[in-house]
């Protein structure tokens, strides 16, 4: 029986040989009649769609490598994963987290957590489970077998949109500066204190500048429509000590904005210059301060100036390598739309000094002067420093602030010697005659000197 089922169901060697034989004929002939009917590139295609299908099927793993530089540009989907995976903590698993306490404000507040290189981290998409790994500080990989198109098209986009929503309630901003050594920006956590709150300024023009930077912030719709880069320009200007840094601080944590402070000074030259900034994050300031020390030809004086003086001067100009156009680029040439949602913040203790190009309509939006002590503001420096509304000595020393010139930070100074109004108010108007004494005698020497 055995036998003649074995008989039945093998095929003998020779039956073998000729299916063989007949198989490879006909894969000659098939192959030549392709070759002979489909062009090339047509074979080429179907091959390539062959090949991705079945690699895609059998392939254990597909994955996405997200890296945090491209093309010198910081790759926005890599910041998106950065902020967005430590949201997945509950999904790590290699069994160890990233513990750390940035809040200097309250000690006790709850650690946070983050995570460590190597670590891989499970998320869910729509019902499709997919997992991360961090592989350094600088590379990140999403592996998925199969809806890589998915992935593709809206994993990637939720991601994005995820973060940007993070990002808004973060509490934590960020100051970065720019290391000229190691070609990066630097950061520290921003715990600068100023608020629009803490401010002392003229009612009105605080006013002005909340309505702007709201505007600002929904106006995202606006700027397409009228086909801007989603971007503002702010010139604050005014004597040393008027609180245009406090200001930018009021700014930041307003906007909940980070700020990158670039000394100007640190950037070789205009290309160097791009890169850096084109490294910077959507959201966030872009402080350059004191601009009018800065060496590049948008301080100081004019470029025709410069033509009319020759010489020396033009070959100290050569030696300047980021030049005003350069700067302007960003300001509102084709470089500024590079980032969205951003804000440019120049400062200068003496605005005159700025190239005139820098001061045109619609170069840098807003002027704001940071000015000497007014009355309002005195009242409002009382109010923070000494928690009064009234007292006696207010209308003498707004008397004085008519006639003496002090700045915000000088007036602060004072209100800090004591807690006790008395006190404090008497320094304060023994500060400011000594201040009138001495600007009366250099008047009269100048005078003198004069006649
Ligand atoms: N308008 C203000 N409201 C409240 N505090 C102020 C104001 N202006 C100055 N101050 C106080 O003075 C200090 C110095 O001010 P700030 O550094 O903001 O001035 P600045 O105009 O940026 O000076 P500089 O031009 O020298 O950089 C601040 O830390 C703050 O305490």
């Amino acid at each position: 029986m055995a036998s003649s089922f074995f008989a039945q169901r093998i095929p003998s060697v020779s039956a073998i040989f000729s299916v063989y034989t007949s198989l490879s004929a006909f894969t000659i002939l098939f192959r030549t009649i392709l070759n002979e009917i489909i062009p090339v590139k047509v074979r080429d295609f179907l091959v390539s769609k062959f090949t991705d299908y079945f690699s895609s099927h059998f392939n254990s793993n597909f994955t996405f490598i997200i890296q945090e530089q491209c093309d010198y540009v910081t790759n926005q989907t890599f910041r998106a994963a950065e902020t967005y995976l430590p949201t997945l903590l509950a999904g790590t698993s290699t069994g160890s987290l990233l513990v750390r306490s940035i809040n200097l404000k309250n000690p006790m507040a709850k650690p946070r957590y983050g995570i460590p290189v190597k670590a891989k981290i499970t998320d869910e998409f729509q019902g499709i489970p997919l997992e991360w790994t961090l592989h350094s500080e600088k590379t990140i990989t999403l592996t998925r077998k199969e809806f890589r198109d998915m992935i593709m098209s809206d994993y990637f986009t939720y991601i994005a949109k995820s973060s940007v929503d993070i990002l808004k309630h973060i509490e934590n901003l960020k100051i970065h500066t720019y290391n000229p050594h190691n070609r990066e920006w630097e950061s520290a956590v921003f715990q600068h204190h100023t608020t629009f709150e803490t401010l002392a300024m003229e009612t009105e023009l605080k006013n002005t500048l909340i309505r702007d930077l709201d505007a600002f912030s929904k106006g995202k719709n606006f700027f397409k429509t009228v086909g801007r880069a989603w971007k503002r320009g702010y010139l604050l200007y005014g004597p040393p000590g008027t609180g245009k840094s406090s200001l930018v601080a009021a700014i930041a944590n307003h906007m909940k904005y980070s700020i990158y402070d670039l000394q100007i000074q640190s950037v070789a030259d205009d290309a160097m210059l791009r890169q850096i900034l084109t490294s910077t994050e959507n959201r966030s300031i872009l402080l350059i301060e004191d601009l009018d020390c800065s060496g590049t030809d948008a301080s100081c004086r004019n470029v025709n100036q410069d033509e009319k003086e020759g010489g020396e001067n033009q070959n100290k100009k050569k030696k300047k390598e980021v030049t005003l156009s350069g700067l302007l680029n960003f300001v509102d040439g084709l470089w500024s739309s590079c980032v969205e949602e951003r804000i440019i913040i120049f400062t200068t203790n003496h605005k005159e000094k700025l190239d005139p190009a820098l001061l045109r309509p619609g170069r840098m939006d807003v002027h704001v002067l940071m000015d000497y002590c007014t009355p309002v503001v005195f009242k409002k420096l009382a109010a923070l420093y000494l928690e009064i509304e009234k007292h006696d000595m207010f209308e003498p020393i707004e008397k004085i602030f008519l006639e003496v010139k002090a700045t915000p930070a000088e007036v602060t100074e004072q209100l800090m010697v004591s807690k006790n109004p008395d006190i404090a108010l008497r320094g304060l108007v023994e500060f400011l005659l000594s201040k009138k004494l001495t600007k009366k005698n250099e008047d009269t020497e100048i005078k003198e000197a004069e006649a």
